[in-house]
């Protein structure tokens, strides 16, 4: 089976080098020429996964028509805010017969408020019956060297996820299915903006209390948009939920944590963007979540005070005196209370 892989990042990088050690024919799709070519003369790639051989079995290249050519299974790993732009480059060079193409990404585009598998029903419909995504607990750094590694696949159809399943299965990377796109889809994107939450906190001085409480008040939060949005609450239970938000807000691999503790010790946001090579996909679900939240009438407080702080200024130090002096509440809405 042939694969494309577009997006040659970090995670793109990782899971073409994974798909590729499982002995399948493997195209990796860099958008900038001079990137797949040091990764061709080096079989590394330098800028965004240093240090990590990558088989010479995997090609790779930067013309969408031969990384399109006879493929089976697209993969997806370009930021969220390119996605669109990638899938139009891509659609007319799709070949008939693709089996299945999947989501990596972990993001909503911010002007439409779209997620990603929506993005690609919208720019190629012929697809929306064919579309997965891939999401968990997963730096790329980490599936690189072959850590033991569990994610999940969400499809709404049950032979495109086991397809999934079995392609990118390995003996350190398990993968489980679900048919909650929804669900899978809004878990990955909004733990970013809790991962920079725990960042701030931890950059202000605070300690584990602050990061263990940002993170079930935070899943709380996501599952309240959640279950607006149509997702199965179980869901965030799960890895694409509770996981990758536990692995981001207190993995130091993280880069929108990396914002976060950056921010909470009073760099600008502009600065640490500018120094910024990889993307913190977090920033711009900020807005997107807060956006989100209005039209659908959702109280999200965590997200609203990372908003204030990302857009509007707001010093660290008051966003967290602002939170913390909110009105007293129970900690279950009162439908799952038992008495
Ligand atoms: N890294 C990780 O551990 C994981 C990442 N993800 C998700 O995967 C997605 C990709 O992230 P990751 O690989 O880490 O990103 P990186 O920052 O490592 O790399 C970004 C890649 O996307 C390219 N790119 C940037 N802007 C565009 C654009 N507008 N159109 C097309 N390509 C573009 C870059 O190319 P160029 O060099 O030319 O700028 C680069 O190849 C994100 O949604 C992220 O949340 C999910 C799980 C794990
Ligand atoms: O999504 C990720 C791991 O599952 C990566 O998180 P960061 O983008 O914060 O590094």
């Amino acid at each position: 089976m042939k694969i494309a892989v577009l997006g040659a990042g970090s995670w793109g990088t990782a899971l073409a080098r994974l798909l590729a050690r499982k002995g399948l024919s493997v195209v990796l799709w860099a958008r900038r020429d001079n990137l797949a070519q040091e990764i061709i003369i080096r079989r590394e790639n330098p800028v965004y996964l240093p240090g990590i051989r990558l088989p010479e079995t995997l090609k790779v290249t930067a013309h969408m028509d031969q990384a399109l050519s006879g493929v089976e299974v697209i993969v997806l790993v370009v930021p969220s805010h390119g996605l669109r732009e990638t899938l139009r480059i891509a659609r007319d060079m799709i070949p008939k017969g693709l089996r299945a193409v999947v989501s990596a990404t972990k993001g909503i585009e911010t002007e439409t408020l779209k997620r990603m598998s929506q993005v690609i029903e919208e720019e190629v419909p012929d697809l929306a019956a064919r579309v997965g995504v891939l999401s968990g607990p997963s730096f790329a750094t980490e599936v690189a060297q072959e850590v033991p590694t569990a994610v999940t696949v969400a499809a709404h159809l049950p032979e495109v996820a086991g397809l999934l399943q079995e392609l990118f299965h390995t003996p350190f990377f398990r993968v489980y299915t679900t048919n909650d796109v929804v669900g899978v889809e809004l878990a990955g994107a909004l733990k970013n903006v809790m991962a920079i939450a725990a960042g701030i906190a931890e950059g202000l001085g605070f300690g584990t209390n602050t990061r263990a409480a940002l993170i079930t008040r935070g899943l709380a939060e996501i599952s309240r948009l959640g279950l607006v949005l149509g997702a199965n609450p179980l869901t965030f239970a799960g890895l694409a939920g509770l996981g990758d938000l536990v692995l981001t807000c207190t993995g130091t691999l993280s880069r929108n944590r990396q914002v976060g503790l950056r921010l909470g010790r009073g760099e600008s946001l502009e600065a640490i963007l500018a120094s910024m090579k990889m993307v913190a996909e977090g920033v711009r679900t900020t807005k997107a979540a807060y956006r989100l939240a209005k039209a659908q009438a959702v109280e999200l407080p965590i997200t609203e005070k990372v908003y204030e702080i990302l857009y509007q200024g707001k010093a660290p130090a008051q966003a967290v005196r602002e939170l913390l002096s909110r009105e007293p509440k129970p900690e279950m809405p009162h439908y799952m209370e038992t008495m």
